[in-house]
This record gives structure tokens, sequence and C-alpha cells, in this order.
């Protein structure tokens, strides 16, 4: 059984749909990475499942958390889910830590919420933590304030905190998008290795497919609140089978190219509401047919790991230039 399965799960804000029932299972210790432009529905799937939505959303569909039910489950329920079985890290740490609170005081509270630690031991775990995060001299900087660190340091705290209640699951929406590029490789780093230690499961939402690629073995596709595609993390850098995919790919800066070999996808992401008919990308998409245009694709298995929601995928190995993944991971794309 997998960890989390999502099904058919649709959100829609005042009566304007923008997921439009979306299919996902998390296996327990996978990193699966979700990708897509900006507004395609990667965080609301996951407020949504977490029950973090404005009251003005409509939720429907289903988020089975191994025998739990997370979608119309009782506000208490999720609470206690939010934070222990499932945590969630954020581009901005100051979105989880209290400026006016000792950092380490915060995450040993974490600690009590969801276990049962209390007093000097939840401190010493919270001390655990700030070390296995990399803060030195952790005990002695258990008292200071959040802005006494840095800013890769205070994203570290955040994962500390989120670590306080032993998740199965850690949602890092955007987690080092904000940060410079070696903080954003150390935090990176520091989730591989706190994956290796725990076991517990990633869901990485980026747009850095360079990170995604190091962290994740899977990857999930999204555009204009639809998965497109689906498949382990080699597969889907050495053949993009999607045209969506492949442009996304093509829109990585090439330090080995010219100005012109950087290819950004034609046209805009259409607004919720304003979907054209048939498939979303038809529009801006070079290989669209009529069919295309009259009719919704939907996410076929084109092997045992891999699916595409596409009525034309390019074809295996026949694209024609490859993305090699190490240049990629340097964010160099390919040759
Ligand atoms: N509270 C809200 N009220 C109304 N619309 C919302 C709300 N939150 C999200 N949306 C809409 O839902 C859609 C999906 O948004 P979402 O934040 O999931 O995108 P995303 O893929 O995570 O984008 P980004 O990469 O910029 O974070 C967008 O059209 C967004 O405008």
């Amino acid at each position: 059984m997998p960890l989390v399965e999502i099904s058919n799960l649709k959100v829609a804000f005042s009566g304007v749909e923008v997921l439009h029932g979306v299919d996902l299972a998390i296996e327990k210790g996978e990193a699966v990475g979700l990708v897509g432009e900006s507004g395609c529905g990667k965080s609301v799937t996951w407020l949504a499942a977490l029950g973090l939505l404005p009251g003005k959303a409509s939720v429907s569909g289903s988020v089975r958390l191994g025998s739990d039910q997370l979608i119309g489950a009782s506000r208490t329920k999720l609470e206690s889910i939010r934070g222990g079985r499932i945590a969630m890290i954020f581009q901005d740490p100051s979105s989880s830590l209290n400026p006016v609170i000792r950092a380490g005081r915060q995450i040993a509270e974490a600690v009590e919420l969801h276990r049962s630690l209390t007093g000097r031991a939840a401190r010493n775990e919270a001390v655990r933590l700030m070390e296995m995060v990399g803060i030195p001299d952790a005990v002695r900087r258990f008292d200071n304030f959040p802005h006494e660190f840095s800013g890769g340091q205070n994203q570290r705290l955040m994962i500390a905190m989120a670590l306080a209640g032993n998740p199965d699951l850690l949602i890092a929406d955007e987690p080092t998008t904000a940060l410079d590029a070696t903080i954003q490789a150390q935090i990176l780093d520091l989730l591989i290795s706190i994956r290796e230690e725990t076991g517990m499961a990633i869901v990485f939402i980026s747009h850095d497919l360079g990170a995604v690629s190091q962290i994740c073995e899977r990857v999930c596709v999204m555009y204009a609140g639809n998965i497109v595609e689906k498949c382990p993390t080699e597969s889907l850098f050495r053949s993009p089978r999607h045209p969506y995919t492949r442009g996304l790919f093509d829109a990585i800066p090439r330090i080995d190219a010219g100005r012109d070999q950087l290819v950004p996808i034609p046209g805009t992401v259409p607004q919720p509401g304003r979907m054209p008919g048939g498939c979303a990308f038809a529009p801006r998409c070079g290989h669209a047919s009529e069919l295309c245009h009259n009719k919704v694709p939907p996410l076929v298995a084109l092997d045992d790991d891999r699916a595409t929601a596409c009525f034309h995928p390019l074809s295996d190995g026949a694209t024609a230039s490859k993305p090699n993944l190490m240049k990629v991971q340097q964010g160099v794309a390919w040759a």
C-alpha cells in the first residue's frame, strides 16, 4: 500500500476549478519531484491534501494516508497529522519560525506536541535535531532568536522543526529557491542525508529541474492543474515524452551555447476558468492536432513506470537533443 494515495483530487476557488483530478501515489521512503510552471497547482495539491486551503476553496476526491482519509477529516485529526506524520517546509522560513520565540524552544515545543517527550528530554531532542541539520554549537545557540541565525541556518532550523514529529513524509515546497547557489547545494545535501538517516519520503516541489534530479528518483510534471507526465527521473531526463516536459528542458539556459539556444515555451499557462477545450497545452504545442484541441488526453501508461497525458507523445530516445543529467544538475542543461 502506498504511504499516501491521492485520487481524483479537485480544487476550486469561488467556483473556478484550478486542480482537475490529480492522481498521485507516494511510496514509503521515496523522493518524488513535482515540477511545472508557476500556477500549475503544485502547492495547492498538497495544501488541499493537508486541509490548509482557505474556507472559500472547495475540495473533492480522496487523499489516503495509510488507512486514514484526509479529505473531510476533522480539524483535530488534521492538526495531529500535520507536523506529525506529514511535515511541510516552505521557501520562506519566517512562515514557520516565530521571530519572538527562541529558536531551540520552538523546536522543543514541536517535539513536545508530536512526541511523548517533555521538559529536559524535549530540549535534548531539539538540540539533537539542531545538530542533525548542521547548526554548529547547538547547545549554546538553543536560546538564540531566529534573527540571530543566517538565512541558510533559518532554513536548517525550519527543517529541524519539520523533523520534530518524526514524519513519514516531508513536503518541501521550493525550499531552496530563495537561497544562493552554495547554500542551496548544502540544503539539498542535508535533505538527502536526512532522508538516508530517517527513511522518510520526500515530495520536492520545485521549478529547478537540476535540484529535482539530485534528490528525487521519480518526477511528476504538472501543467494547468493536471499531471501530464510521471516517470523515473532518469528516464525523464533521458527522453521526455510530453511536449511540455520537453519545453521545460529546452527553456533551461545553456552556458555552453549561444543565446538563441534557449527556447522558451511560447505563450503562457491558461488562466483558471479560461481553459481551452481539449488539451490545456495544445495552444502552446508544436505537435498539437485537431484531436488535441477538442479532447482532453488522459494520463496513459506508456510502459510499467511511465505515463503521459498526450495524444502524440514524443518517441522514446528520438528527440533532437538529449538532456544530460549531470549537466542539468550543474545548471547547464545539455550539449
Ligand atoms: N487562496 C487562493 N485563492 C484563489 N486562487 C488560488 C489560491 N491559491 C492558489 N490559487 C490558484 O490556484 C492555482 C494553482 O496555484 P499553486 O500555488 O498551486 O501553483 P504552483 O504550481 O504551486 O505555483 P508556484 O510555482 O508559483 O508556487 C493558481 O492559478 C493560483 O492562482
